[in-house]
């Protein structure tokens, strides 16, 4: 019975979406020709199969020619001789057709078409200004307008008509001299994004399909050391971003193969065996990623690059992890002096410029699919987001609030840099350090998993019309971050300074547990250990109290800090979180120059308690007076409060502040007298071991930098050293206190302070309120420059100092005098 026009739309409509499904590697070429037989109906099919496929010849041209083989080759079988000139005329309107896709593709765009080697590709219309701006840049030459050579224009249609000339001896079964240009691989890995991927782009322009890839081999992730390179949080947040890139890649016509890696060797998986494996499955002749700069990722990849070359097969790198690519900073021409501080490291940069940033990439608008995808497994899988069962079988969910916090995708690290940028870099150069309100960026879980490139983020903080100095040079930070860990290796785990090594922690279980739990008693520390908890993010401001509380206080190894937050972290990143948490323990290249303290510190962060009462909710009814010291509420005001410490809210598991700061001193004292060949006699500076990758810069520069000196065999590096340490160690039974350059920040009232605008408060009530806010201007001015590592203002006479005027013996810089030489 004939069908009705309606009907035949529909299955035509049906006919569609299963291409689409083919298009995403759903399904397979010759599953969609079986499906449309049977949905059609060989009459139907023989007359519109080609119509339908007909849009895939300039979106997808091997595909386009894989399903018209597939079409020839069945009517083939049937054909008579009137058959066989229907199908001549069909294939030659096909290629008038197509002609006329060419010459408008020709118009659009200068990429390789699928199946013709050596020419340009589908339209990814949003790529072309880029690849353009691309191919200036790397010196290939410019297109004509219009965007493509004459001469490869009709290279094309010369090509296209070839391929048609095979296709028609294929159908009447003569042998055919063609094949489809081998697929690519993109393998991704933290660069989870479509906008300004460097590879990503470069894959456009091969002229193949593209097959991206993402291969899980966690034990590579981890390195040589305790890295904990991917915790708990942030595998959770990789399966999330996972999902998304996945999705952003179908709507652009392509798909996300996930690997779980396997096959190399004693049970541990690696990429290189699943690359070669997929290289076997695929006939990819070359891999796509963009770089990683951990020197056992830079290894691995290494290593990748070589076994694949000797089999034939290309592993390409681009850059774009870091605004600067670690491996390529050198000192030269600055010196040592001042190493491990960002002022250094800009300079290093500025004084030695690598290749230049170039401008962020498009995101393209489709990529070219495989015909047939390699096998993979679920995202599931790859057991990234794993929940926990309870002895019952339910689940613990303990990433439900972090999944309510945070939008994954790439739109949604977008959408935050925006409302950033419209709003809170506005506060961002006075009020970065508030816990109470949203400003900075929030941006860094997106810029660890490259869901946003660095080039990308600097580029729109150019744009904006404020003053966004302050915010570019974190950009920095966290290159310096990735320049120190190609320096220490072992930076995750292994102190920098030899003597710190030997520091006497303590090994407080309780104290550990109470502070990962936030429950310490203290509630500026708990809320903010309890937001990371919940949330897998605190402000830097706050990661600062809680390090200093942990180190300065608890005198708990740093390493515990460092796994702690490696595990909690949604923005977990090795090299960032093994740099500071060495500088906050006392132990890394530049070490604070100040040490926060638990309750002062809330007066700069938290002034009216907001943070705390989110956070811990049990003390929401304390007044501002006494939240964030809630051991000095009268009990009547406690009870009204409904605060029962031990019960609602713990006791504080340490009380003697003062006397343990100043014990930590001490030790510090006592490691450096121990330990003082690595003392500088000059400077009173802590002395390194120069790592080996600076050894060779520095054999050039040692004929005019009287920096590094020399012990026995071993060149020692002077680094910044905390003045207070200085003076402890002559003066050893001085505290904390008592130390002319007490490091601890008191937020910006302190003690007399609170006295003095008592005092101004019972006369003047103006001159208190601009008192007041002068000296929290000035106090916090210099909290600033001192987490910003930047000089302070010359000190008043009569004041307490931390920075000491040129006569005094403690304000020698590392390398401020003469080559010292043991013997
Ligand atoms: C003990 C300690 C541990 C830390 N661990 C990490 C970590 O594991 N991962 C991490 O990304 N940051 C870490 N930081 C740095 C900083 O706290 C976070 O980058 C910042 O809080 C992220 O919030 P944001 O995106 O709003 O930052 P913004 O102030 O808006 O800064 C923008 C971006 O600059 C970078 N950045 C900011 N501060 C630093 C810094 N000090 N060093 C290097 N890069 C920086 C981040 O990529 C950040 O997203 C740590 C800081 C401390 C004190």
């Amino acid at each position: 019975m004939p069908r009705s026009a309606a009907a035949i739309d529909d299955s035509k409509a049906w006919v569609r979406k299963m291409i689409r499904e083919v298009l995403v590697g759903r399904e397979d070429p010759e599953g969609l020709f079986a499906m449309c037989l049977s949905v059609l109906g060989p009459q139907e099919t023989r007359s519109q199969f080609l119509c339908l496929i007909r849009p895939l010849a300039a979106a997808n041209a091997e595909l386009h020619f894989r399903l018209s083989s597939i079409y020839q080759e069945y009517f083939s079988k049937f054909q008579t001789e009137e058959d066989e000139l229907e199908l001549a005329l069909a294939l030659s309107l096909m290629e008038i057709k197509d002609q006329d896709v060419l010459s408008t593709q020709s118009q659009e765009s200068r990429f390789l078409q699928p199946g013709d080697e050596g020419l340009k590709q589908t339209p990814p219309e949003n790529a072309v200004g880029t690849c353009a701006a691309e191919a200036i840049a790397r010196g290939v030459p410019v297109m004509e307008e219009g965007g493509v050579h004459q001469s490869e224009k009709g290279n094309r249609v010369k090509s296209r008509r070839r391929r048609h000339r095979a296709a028609r001896q294929q159908a009447v079964g003569l042998p055919s001299s063609l094949s489809a240009p081998p697929p690519v691989l993109l393998w991704f890995r933290r660069d989870l994004r479509l906008c300004d991927n460097p590879a990503l782009s470069a894959s456009l322009e091969c002229g193949a399909p593209v097959i991206p890839v993402f291969i899980w081999s966690p034990e590579e992730e981890e390195g040589p050391g305790t890295t904990l390179a991917t915790g708990g949080a942030s595998k959770y947040w990789l399966h999330q971003a996972l999902s998304c890139l996945c999705a952003s890649l179908e709507h652009i016509g392509s798909h996300l193969v996930y690997i779980k890696a396997h096959g190399g060797g004693a049970g541990v998986g690696s990429s290189l065996h699943s690359l070669q494996e997929l290289i076997k499955d695929t006939g990819a002749r070359t891999v796509l990623a963009n770089a990683l700069y951990e020197p056992w990722l830079k290894a691995r990849d290494d290593a990748v690059a070589s076994a694949l070359q000797k089999d034939g097969t290309e592993l390409r790198m681009f850059h774009s992890y870091c605004l600067r690519d670690p491996y390529s900073v050198s000192t030269e021409g600055v010196g040592l002096r001042g190493i491990g501080s960002v002022s250094h490291f800009m300079s290093c940069c500025k004084q030695n410029p690598a290749s230049v940033l170039g401008m962020a990439l498009d995101p393209p608008a489709s990529l070219p699919a495989a015909a047939q995808w390699p096998q993979g497994v679920s995202l599931d899988t790859l057991g990234l987001a794993q929940m926990p069962r309870r002895k019952d079988g339910t689940v613990i969910n303990w990433a439900a609030d972090i999944q309510k916090c945070w939008d994954f995708s790439e739109e949604g690290a977008q959408a935050r840099l925006e409302a950033f940028l419209q709003d809170g870099v506005y506060r961002y150069h006075k009020e970065s350090g508030r816990a109470d309100a949203p400003n900075t960026s929030c941006l860094s879980p997106y810029l660890h998993f490259g869901q946003l490139s660095p080039r990308w983020v600097l580029q729109a903080a150019k744009r904006t019309c404020c003053q966004t100095s302050k915010f570019q040079r974190k950009l920095a930070w966290r290159d310096l971050a990735y320049w120190q860990l190609t320096l220490f290796p072992d930076l995750p785990w292994e102190s920098v300074r030899p003597p710190y090594k030997a520091l006497c922690w303590s090994s407080r279980r309780d104290h550990l547990k109470a502070w990962q739990r936030g429950r310490t008693g203290y509630p500026l520390v708990d809320a903010a250990m309890r937001q990371l908890w919940l949330t897998g993010w605190m402000s830097n401001y706050m990661r600062h109290v809680v390090a200093s509380f942990l180190i300065a206080y608890l005198h708990l190894p740093w390493q515990q800090g460092y796994r702690w937050f490696q595990d909690t972290l949604v923005d977990a990143d090795v090299a960032i979180d093994a740099m500071m948490w060495q500088n906050g323990g006392m132990c890394g290249l530049d070490h604070w120059n100040f040490v926060m303290h638990p309750v002062d510190a809330a007066m700069t962060c938290d002034p009216c308690g907001t943070y705390v009462r989110k956070w811990c909710p049990e003390l929401a009814d304390l007044s501002d007076e006494f939240i964030h010291k809630p051991w000095k509420c009268p009990i009547s005001m406690l009870r009204r409060s409904g605060v029962v410490f031990g019960q609602t809210y713990p006791e504080r598991i340490i009380t003697d502040l003062e006397e343990r700061r100043s014990q930590s001193l001490q030790d510090v004292a006592h490691v450096r007298k121990e330990f003082n060949q690595y003392v500088d006699k000059h400077t009173g500076c802590d002395l390194v071991p120069l790592p080996p990758r600076l050894l060779s810069e520095t054999m050039g520069l040692s004929q005019k930098d009287d920096c590094v000196v020399l012990e026995g065999k071993q060149f020692l590096l002077p680094v910044i050293t905390r003045m207070e340490f200085k003076y402890q160690q002559e003066n050893p039974d001085t505290d904390a206190a008592a130390n002319p350059y007490n490091a601890l920040l008191k937020g910006y009232v302190s003690r007399k302070r609170d006295e003095t605008i008592a005092f101004l408060n019972e006369r003047d009530f103006t001159a208190s309120v601009m008192y007041e806010a002068v000296q929290r201007k000035e106090r916090l001015e210099s909290d600033h420059r001192r987490m910003e590592g930047l000089p302070e203002p010359p000190a008043l006479r009569g004041k307490v100092r931390r920075t000491p005027t040129a006569k005094d013996k403690f304000s020698i810089v590392p390398g401020g005098g003469a080559v010292t030489s043991f013997e």
